[in-house]
């Protein structure tokens, strides 16, 4: 765990995308159609013969699914450009007091990267960052012909829960290199009961609850933390990207076509702009399938607060709870 020193022993924002997540699942076939017969990512293979490898571009894999008694997060790769890359920031961590493993050299073949590096984050989320990324050179075919926004702006984006919001943005700006890009008040409009009920156990100085999110890229946000107890899946939703409005728009169709449950309808965000809807994947966590997510240009760019979610859609209502509240 981290001691909080975030000596910053070299800060220099080393982290240049996310590359890779891994999810647990104890519903493997609900998986395999949500994530090929509906969502259309493409088929990839690997080590491990009962799980699900979803290619989005070249690489091996982009998201992998392995069976297991629960559904949740289990590690979330971010990559860094190269070998000294990633010593300074094993470096960093290590000065932070966070322990630092590195992966074997059978574990980094497994993840098909040339080295990585494992450790813990403050709200404890399992994080890789590696270097090396090994290539498939066949055809990304995906069932539906979509293609994956990914490239230089990395796989999409993760939300994790976070119960001190504190601890986790010193240890991701200060010692990982994230930089913030913008907030959203939590409840700003109209504070739910349980955010009234939440209110009055928290402390002055933890003022109001806020959304966070950071990017390392030109992607707006590669990160999100939400003010939330850390139980259930470690995930509130993990985003990817296609290139097409029609391809977001035939996804969700075939969502509600197969009756998966749908989280919230198409709609625009106010920070990234992107137009996404979300589906819920087993265990109670979503996947925000989008289009059209702005650039950030990071020489002019400053942080900035949004006071509602979205300019348009995103309807909720219809929504499962999600499980990390529940
Ligand atoms: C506000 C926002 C902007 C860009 C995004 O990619 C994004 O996921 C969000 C968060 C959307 C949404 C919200 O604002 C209210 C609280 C919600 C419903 C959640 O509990 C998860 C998603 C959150
Ligand atoms: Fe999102």
């Amino acid at each position: 765990m981290a001691d909080g020193k975030n000596s910053g022993v070299t800060n220099r924002r080393e982290i240049r995308a996310l590359g890779y997540i891994e999810v647990q699942t104890n519903d493997m076939e609900r998986w395999r159609k949500l994530a090929f017969g509906v969502l259309g990512f493409a088929e990839g293979s690997g080590p491990d013969e009962n799980a699900l490898y979803l290619r989005m571009d070249e690489r091996a894999a982009r998201i992998i699914v392995t069976p297991g008694e629960s559904d949740g997060v289990t590690v979330v790769g971010w990559e860094v450009r190269d070998q000294e890359a990633l010593d300074r920031l094993r470096e960093s961590v290590s000065a932070d007091g966070v322990e630092v493993r590195d992966l074997t050299q059978a574990e980094a073949d497994a993840r098909r990267v040339e080295a990585a590096i494992a450790f813990t984050d403050p709200a404890g989320t399992k994080l890789e960052v590696f270097h090396g990324a090994l290539l498939d050179h066949s055809p990304v075919v995906t069932q539906f012909g979509a293609k994956f926004v990914t490239g230089a702006q990395g796989l999409g984006h993760v939300v994790i829960p976070v119960p001190d919001q504190g601890a986790a943005y010193d240890f991701y700006v200060k010692t990982l290199g994230f930089l913030p890009r913008g907030a959203y008040r939590m409840g700003a409009a109209e504070p739910t009961e349980a955010e009234i009920a939440a209110a009055e156990h928290a402390s002055p100085a933890d003022g109001p609850l806020r959304i966070r999110f950071f990017g390392v890229n030109q992607r707006h946000h590669s990160l999100a933390m939400m003010p939330s107890p850390k139980q259930g899946p470690g995930l509130i939703h993990v985003m990817v990207e296609v290139d097409t409005l029609d391809a977001v728009g035939e996804a969700q169709d075939r969502v509600v076509k197969e009756g998966i449950s749908l989280s919230s309808t198409i709609g625009r965000h106010t920070n990234d702009k992107m137009v996404s809807f979300y589906v819920r994947a087993p265990g109670g966590w979503d996947i925000e399938f989008g289009c059209q997510g702005m650039l950030v240009d990071e020489e002019h760019y400053t942080a900035e607060e949004i006071t509602a979610d979205s300019y348009w859609g995103h309807d909720w209502s219809g929504s499962e709870p999600l499980a990390v509240i529940s």
